[in-house]
């Protein structure tokens, strides 16, 4: 899937064609191969230019391809024939230069980048390392710190950086494909060996390893138990050492320790999941691509709270004019010195003016009645937001979309009290909601699929990774949150600490434990809902036991560290104790520790020792099985639209791919074996119990997640 011209009498013009990125598929690579052969043959071709269709070079090597045995021509002889043939061969960057797709322009004598190009080597974020010499070949032409520090994080550089760092030979604001065909003419004639990189002597820095060892320790603090990164240190250390053929042959054993590792499939199955979550689609048939979102010019958000404040400057930040209300004057003017530093810190770090002429605050909903779209983002209580929905419903024009930011609340009660409920959803964004990059669109029984689709292209808009769920309590994400925190505390009860529980997770991969993360978010907040929800509080009735709630097992223990003031790193003290409120250093606490001997003494609970494979599978399969019930419900339209979720709204560590690709990577039999286990030792805990979907799965053999959709059709879908 290559394109043959020659051009310009004397010029072959190779041009990649599969779309959408020029992907280096097994018919790519025949085609490349068969065009170089060609272009080397032919005496009229004095120098080859390749570039790729579409204004875009290369995304890399195919991807998909990975999944199954590998076929056609191996990349690396395909590109050692441009860089040893006796013509000028001229890399046209447009658009992108990805791994496969920038090694193969490292191949290249010369590199020209369109301006607005990307370039880099991202294939650590797969779990795997620039495996067509990538990683021998950047470092002989960049150098061993700039290349480590692409190739470690896979960053994209621009185009400008790339002429900076000796990358590419130019950089032009015109078609760079015309541009090459000039260089390239130009070419002809001159030295080539001296552009064969492959034979350039790496420049090595005096403290080599010392630069080796301080990135180790980098990427092991950074990203603790992730093999890509140091597979990738080792072989640029193979570049500094080695010849050439024996660092090719080096990068080509790492890859192997990569390439089929369960880090490797779960990265992938994260990039593709990614993707997969835009495609949505409703029980009406709705979907996608097939329903046309409105622009969005103007919206505005109610409430100037912390959620308030991140949505405006997220909206803002994209170009969109906010109108910005609060109840209060002092909370108006408090929200709006908020926002205005935040947009400025924020269009500094990127480099750009900050667009505040696109904000107005104002007190009164009146000002809102000609806007495009609203998000409401008041105090978490319906008889507040039903009062702000109908005073809405009164002042916004007839079209106006209306948008609640709740956590959990029913969607739908809010569309009843409005003249529109077509025109309402739900977009649930996660704190703070100018840095977390989920949304998750809440798709309420009356939402038209227009409401949906402009819900879910106002989220890409605003570079959030929309994931569209159905209308129940707690939505996917918060819903899988509650058994799996219930779990976390009835470990604490049966023998378990703060500590122990949070350090097994931490070594599963999670940047921070349930007990740490809880105290950075607030014990607070879930005590609230715990309230309102009449669990705990003064509205409890008095004969109900202790550690019992409608016949479900209850750990009261949260409620009572709250109780004592202790909300976390806001109070200096929460699950753990810190030098001062607002500081995140956590240190473990004797009192939490007293605390629960004395709750275990006083319910002659007998602590035992509990293994952290233990802790991971009470934790970690209790979401699953959520999720589970979640597909059953039809609440999500797919386990990776709940893996993503996971992903991007809740930390889950990126190379263990979610909640459900874990569960699928331990073995649904197994999965459903332990809970099976659990459930028995601890019958008054519903969550335990496997889910139907989940038995159904491993009765029919426990098929990949990718082939779970099949299953989860037959069931009853609100999505
Ligand atoms: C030897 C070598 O050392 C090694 C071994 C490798 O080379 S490993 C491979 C290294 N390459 C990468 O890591 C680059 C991965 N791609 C991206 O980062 C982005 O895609 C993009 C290039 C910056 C474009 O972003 P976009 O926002 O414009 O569109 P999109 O929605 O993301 O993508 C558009 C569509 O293209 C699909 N796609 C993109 N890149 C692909 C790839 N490399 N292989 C297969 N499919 C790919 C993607 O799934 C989506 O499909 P669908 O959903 O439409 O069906």
């Amino acid at each position: 899937m290559a394109r043959y011209e020659l051009v310009k009498r004397s010029v072959a013009l190779i041009t990649l064609t599969n779309p959408p990125v020029n992907a280096l598929s097994s018919p790519v690579r025949h085609a490349i191969a068969n065009s170089m052969e060609r272009a080397l043959s032919d005496p009229k071709v004095r120098a080859v230019v390749i570039c790729g269709e579409n204004g875009r070079f290369c995304g890399g090597a195919d991807i998909r391809e990975f999944a199954g045995p590998l076929r056609g021509p191996p990349l690396i002889p395909v590109l050692e024939a441009i860089e040893a043939g006796d013509k000028p061969v001229v890399a046209a960057i447009e658009g992108m230069a990805l791994g496969g797709g920038f090694e193969l322009a490292l191949f290249c004598h010369y590199r020209i980048a369109q301006s607005k190009a990307r370039l880099g080597l991202p294939e650590v974020t797969l779990g795997i390392l620039p495996a067509a010499g990538g990683t021998q070949r950047l470092p002989r032409l960049i150098g061993i710190p700039a290349a480590l520090e692409m190739i470690t994080t896979g960053r994209h550089i621009s185009a400008q950086e790339a002429l900076k760092l000796g990358i590419v030979d130019q950089v032009t604001d015109q078609n760079a494909c015309e541009t090459a065909l000039e260089f390239a003419l130009k070419a002809v004639g001159k030295p080539l060996s001296p552009r064969r990189v492959s034979t350039l002597t790496t420049p090595c820095p005096p403290d080599l390893d010392a630069l080796l060892e301080a990135a180790t320790m980098q990427v092991k603090k950074k990203t603790p138990g992730v093999m890509a990164p140091l597979a990738c240190i080792q072989a640029v250390r193979a570049a500094a050492t080695m010849p050439y053929s024996k660092g090719m042959k080096r990068e080509s054993e790492l890859m192997a320790t990569l390439f089929n590792s369960g880090q490797a499939r779960a990265l992938q199955y994260c990039f593709f999941a990614q993707r997969t979550a835009g495609k949505w689609t409703l029980p009406s048939g709705a979907q996608w691509n097939n329903s046309k979102p409105r622009e969005i010019r103007s919206a505005a958000v109610i409430g100037l709270g912390t959620m308030g404040r991140g949505i405006v400057v997220s909206l803002a930040r994209v170009g969109i004019s906010v109108i910005a209300v609060e109840s209060e004057k002092k909370l108006l003017e408090n929200g709006r010195q908020m926002v205005i530093g935040m947009l400025e810190r924020d269009a500094k770090r990127r480099g750009v003016s900050a667009s505040l002429n696109l904000l107005k605050f104002t007190l009164s909903l009146q000002d809102l009645k000609d806007v495009d779209l609203v998000i409401e983002a008041v105090f978490e209580d319906m008889a507040l937001k039903k009062r702000v929905f109908q005073e809405l419903s009164k002042v916004c024009r007839p079209g106006t979309l209306l948008c609640t930011n709740t956590s959990g609340l029913d969607v739908d009660a809010l569309a009843g009290v409005t003249d529109r409920p077509h025109l309402v959803a739900g977009m649930h964004f996660f704190s703070p909601a100018h840095v977390m990059k989920l949304l998750e669109v809440v798709c309420g029984p009356r939402s038209s699929s227009e409401t949906i689709a402009t819900a879910m292209s106002l989220g890409k808009k605003m570079g959030k990774v929309s994931v569209a769920v159905g209308n129940c309590p707690g939505f996917v994400g918060n819903r899988m949150l509650k058994p799996y925190l219930d779990q976390a505390t009835f470990l604490l009860e049966e023998g378990a600490t703060p500590e122990q529980i949070d350090k097994a997770l931490e070594d599963f991969g999670f940047a921070m434990g349930v007990f740490r993360m809880s105290d950075l978010a607030g014990l607070d907040v879930g005590w609230r809902v715990r309230k309102e929800s009449g669990l705990t509080g003064p509205d409890v009735d008095p004969k109900n036991p202790p550690r019992k709630r409608q016949g479900r097992r209850y750990c009261p223990i949260p409620d009572m560290v709250c109780e004592q003031g202790r909300f976390g790193q806001k109070t200096g003290r929460g699950w753990y104790k810190y030098d001062k409120p607002g500081d995140t250093n956590a240190k473990p606490d004797p009192l939490i520790q007293n605390l629960l001997e004395t709750y275990r003494s006083r319910y002659g609970i007998q602590p035992r020792n509990i293994s952290d494979q233990e802790i991971i599978e009470r934790c970690l399969f209790v979401l699953a099985n959520e999720g589970f019930r979640i597909l059953e419900d039809g609440m999500a339209a797919r386990p990776e639209d709940i893996d993503v979720i996971y992903l991007f709204g809740y930390a889950f560590p990126r190379h263990r791919g979610g909640p459900m690709f874990y569960a699928s990577m331990v073995g649904l039999e197994r999965v459903l074996e332990r809970l099976e286990h659990y459930h028995q030792a601890h019958p008054d805990v519903p969550h335990l119990e496997p889910s139907a979907l989940l038995k159904k799965l491993v009765a029919c053999g426990s098929p990949p997640v990718q082939q779970w959709r099949e299953h989860i059709k037959t069931m009853r879908s609100h999505l």
